[in-house]
């Protein structure tokens, strides 16, 4: 009997309007054969088939496994729902039409089931995360990126309607208190249907007390799935390890029996028949494998022995034989999971595809570590602990808050929870990704109660220890892979750097950087290229701008020309880092934009002291005349030791702003805070040093030194210019050591009277500015109607103000604010009621 082959009422559904969407992106899935025209498709052999839609199959084993650990879970607090002796496992059958053309796959399982409405609402909604990311992704994109977008997401159920026209779940969920009669149902859908139906299983109860079968009717072009080797070779690549629970194939085998007892071979199906035999198993689809498996091997032992003993006195003629097929449960994952085996006899490629099938992550992991240990408590556990090649796009959205829920708990084999608790890991570490099986703890533990085990808090300290340690392992051995892990990771190093203070110098040590001389330095590496007498690390920071533009900084130039190492701080963790660390190894950062910065080479510095005193006592009138002239802007002038050709740098006091921190304060200050008489006076704490063999300083002291004394003999041209160039010098220092400068239209109109000067030009000569008048205005209205654009509306029924929206009516049917996308999270909009003359209604005086 068939799904379709009673009058039970059926109640139609309609999807989800997102499974809806999905449904269509995977029916008419462009990407399948990507270089070739639909025409020509159905003639192509079936191995140049991409296998996106293998994956239909490494979904639904997924599913079976995740309802079996559903099952058992719910079985542990509910002893009456399951003995412990009945199989939990998943069957895979391939059944053959009669016609041998096409048929169907079958899928079930002994775990959770679902209710009618569980069955409308699980495979008839869509609830997980990320679904609409790959809608958004799958429709914009080309068709040929589709293919690739399946494989990554993992559709769930509805990777069924890559290789099935229609498909029948029958599902029955176990006796409880909400459903005390639990009845076999089915949820039944074809591809092209927008809507689905559930019925009561007209073929009755084939199911058991619990459970899910899936039935795949194939698309004609789908018959490879009727394949047993090709589903026997897609279970061990992809789903050999996203089950504990057995996963058993029926496979046909081939007997040789005696031919002269048509009796004896009359169970097994005949060559001829082949559909027969698959019926009869079919039939007995409530029977475990195991028992199945058991008549079979009973009955051949009842004809050998028949065999031989009806004919023990026979001539010794051979008897004649003939062939016949037995369908046989062939368990696909019979080796131990992966973490029980010894790690020596395990292949990369293994650890691989456990990864992807365990936690369901597309990316390959960059590294993993597997190992057993026994905790202080006497737990004893054998784990392993992965690198995800990618790190969840939330976690750094807010990393300090994100939990991901995936170390998972097994005990003895048996999934226990993935849900551990917030304080399971250190925040910077939330992304690990580990399983781990526990031999001594309680099945039924609970995770109130494992939060207060000694063995979960031992367990937090041993995975993060294994995990610096697998860290520190690859950047000693593999430099060229530590690279791509740093591509990763440095950022998780810095914060776990700030956040985490025990483990703070492990992972300092693993941070990166770029400097002026090389791209990828670890601070011990800096350390060991520190020049003699060197006391300090150099670093320069600044947000958003590349290493290589730092490289050209004022603040650079000197220290690299004498070979010193700097390190060029652009990300935005970078500063706060060297802010809470302050020294590594006893070695104080220093920041070379700001005062403090000391080469330690002895000699250098007495011989820089007295060329400084000397330049200071020749340089007085210009430092004078400049420190009169910049006092809004900088608290004092200096001959400066750290310039090479750069004629003059503004550098911030050590307790003042650098360049960086201003514009975060500025950023910060444009936002909401009101400024402080702190903050401006940080702001102030910086010094202007210029440089006394630079030319330029040189000329401009002569200009100084020009000036006559005597203010009867002053001339106000020459002063004026003298000022103008001063302003454009101290301004450019400004913006050549990172800072704005205070009026930029008035710094390029001085650079603009200066470049007249330059060129001859008149510095009073106007520029002709006519310009085109607008036309006059236009009384027609627009002759083609607006059209709104979508998603730009800020709709009227999310005020919240009822009365308002009721109002509201007469201002037309949709009244509201038109704001962009990206704005509207920034805006809160608040309305006030207006009388006739424009004035706010305060009070209805009337009321
Ligand atoms: N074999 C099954 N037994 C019981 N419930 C099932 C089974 N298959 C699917 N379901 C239910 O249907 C829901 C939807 O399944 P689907 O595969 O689409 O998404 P998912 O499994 O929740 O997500 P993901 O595939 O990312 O884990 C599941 O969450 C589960 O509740």
């Amino acid at each position: 009997q068939d799904f379709d082959g009673s009058d039970v009422p059926k109640e139609k559904h309609n999807y989800q309007s997102d499974v809806a969407r999905l449904r269509k992106i995977v029916i008419n899935r462009q990407p399948l054969l990507p270089q070739v025209s639909r025409a020509t498709r159905p003639t192509l052999p079936g191995s140049l088939t991409p296998n996106v839609r293998d994956i239909f199959l490494r979904e639904l084993v997924s599913n079976a496994n995740d309802a079996l650990e559903k099952f058992r879970l719910t079985a542990l607090k509910d002893k009456s729902i399951w003995d412990g002796a009945e199989p939990l496992n998943i069957t895979i059958k391939a059944i053959k039409d009669e016609d041998g053309k096409g048929g169907r796959v079958v899928i079930s399982d002994t775990g959770i089931g679902m209710t009618p409405d569980e069955l409308t609402t699980n495979l008839g909604t869509l609830a997980k995360s990320g679904t609409s990311d790959f809608l958004d992704q799958a429709e914009s994109g080309d068709a040929t990126g589709t293919g690739n977008l399946i494989g990554a997401f993992g559709l769930g159920f509805y990777s069924s309607f890559l290789v099935a026209d229609r498909v029948y779940v029958a599902s029955i969920s176990p006796k409880s208190e909400k459903n005390p009669n639990p009845s076999q149902n089915v949820f039944s859908s074809s591809a092209d249907d927008s809507s689905f139906e559930i019925f009561p299983d007209p073929r009755g109860n084939t199911l058991g007390s619990h459970g899910t079968e899936i039935t795949l009717y194939l698309k004609d072009d789908a018959a490879e799935y009727l394949d047993t080797d090709k589903l026997q070779a897609l279970v061990n690549k992809h789903s050999s390890y996203s089950s504990t629970f057995p996963i058993y194939l029926s496979v046909r085998e081939s007997h040789q029996v005696p031919d002269e007892d048509e009796d004896v071979v009359e169970p097994a199906p005949s060559e001829d028949e082949p559909t027969e035999a698959s019926e009869t198993s079919s039939e007995t689809a409530g029977e475990t494998p195991e028992t199945e498996k058991k008549d079979a091997e009973d009955s051949d032992e009842a004809i050998v022995e028949e065999e031989v003993e009806e004919k023990p006195k026979a001539p010794p003629a051979p008897p004649k034989m003939k062939t016949v097929f037995t369908d046989e449960w062939v368990q696909l994952n019979a080796q131990p999971p992966l973490w029980m085996r010894d790690p020596k006899s395990t292949s990369d490629e293994d650890y691989e595809l456990f990864y992807t099938a365990f936690w369901k992550d597309y990316t390959k992991p960059l590294g993993w570590q597997h190992f057993s240990g026994d905790s202080e408590s006497g737990t004893s556990f054998k784990s392993i602990i992965y690198l995800p090649g990618k790190i969840d796009e939330e976690y750094w959205k807010q990393p300090l808050a994100y939990q991901s829920n995936d170390i998972k708990l097994m005990v003895k084999r048996v999934f226990i929870t993935s849900d551990l608790g917030e304080d399971v890991l250190p925040k910077w570490a939330s992304w690990v990704k580990a399983v781990v099986d526990a031999e001594d703890l309680p099945l039924n533990v609970s995770r109130e109660t494992l939060q207060s085990t000694r063995f979960l808090r031992q367990l937090k300290q041993i995975i993060i220890k294994r995990i610096l340690q697998l860290f520190n392992r690859i950047a000693e051995d593999d430099e060229e892979k530590f690279k791509k892990i740093s591509d990763v990771y440095n950022g998780v190093f810095k914060l776990g750097a700030v956040e985490d203070v025990k483990n703070r110098d492990k992972l300092t040590a693993l941070t990166r950087f770029s400097t002026n001389q090389r791209n990828f330095t670890s601070l011990d590496q800096y350390l060991e290229n520190k020049k003699q007498g060197q006391k300090q690390i150099f670093y320069l920071a600044e947000m958003g701008k590349t290493p290589e533009n730092l490289a050209q900084s004022v603040f650079v130039e000197k220290l690299h020309a004498r070979g010193y190492e700097v390190l060029l701080l652009s990300e935005p963790l970078d500063e706060i880092l060297v802010q809470n660390l302050r020294h590594y190894k006893n070695v104080a950062f220093q920041d070379v934009a700001k005062a403090g910065l000391k080469f330690g080479d002895e000699d250098v510095e007495e011989e820089e002291k007295a060329e400084k005193e000397a330049a200071t006592e020749r340089y007085q009138p210009l430092l004078k005349y400049l420190k009169e002239f910049s006092k809004d802007i900088v608290r004092d002038v200096i001959i400066s030791s750290r310039l090479v050709t750069s004629p003059c740098a503004v550098v911030a006091d050590s307790h003042g702003y650098t360049a960086n921190v201003q514009r975060m304060m500025n950023a910060q200050n444009a936002k909401n805070q009101p400024h402080s008489y702190i903050q401006e006076f940080a702001q102030k704490a910086k010094v202007l040093e210029i440089n006394p063999r630079s030319p330029l300083i040189e000329g401009l002291l002569r200009r100084v030194q020009q000036l006559p004394e005597d203010s009867e003999e002053r001339d106000e041209e020459t002063e004026a210019e003298l000022n103008e160039v001063a302003s454009i010098l101290i301004d450019g220092a400004l913006v050549r050591s990172g800072f704005e400068v205070p009026d930029s239209n008035l710094f390029f109109t001085r650079v603009d009277r200066v470049l007249r000067r330059s060129l001859g030009v008149s510095e009073t000569a106007p520029t002709d500015a006519t310009v085109k008048p607008a036309p006059p205005v236009d009384p027609e209205l627009p002759a083609e109607e607006y059209v709104e654009p979508e998603n730009s509306f800020v709709e009227w029924n999310e005020f919240k103000d009822k009365k308002a929206m009721e109002d509201s009516a007469k201002f037309g049917d949709k009244p509201g604010v038109h704001l962009p996308d990206h704005m509207k999270d920034h805006f809160s909009i608040e309305m006030e009621e207006i009388d006739d003359d424009d004035n706010p209604v305060v009070r209805h005086d009337e009321l």
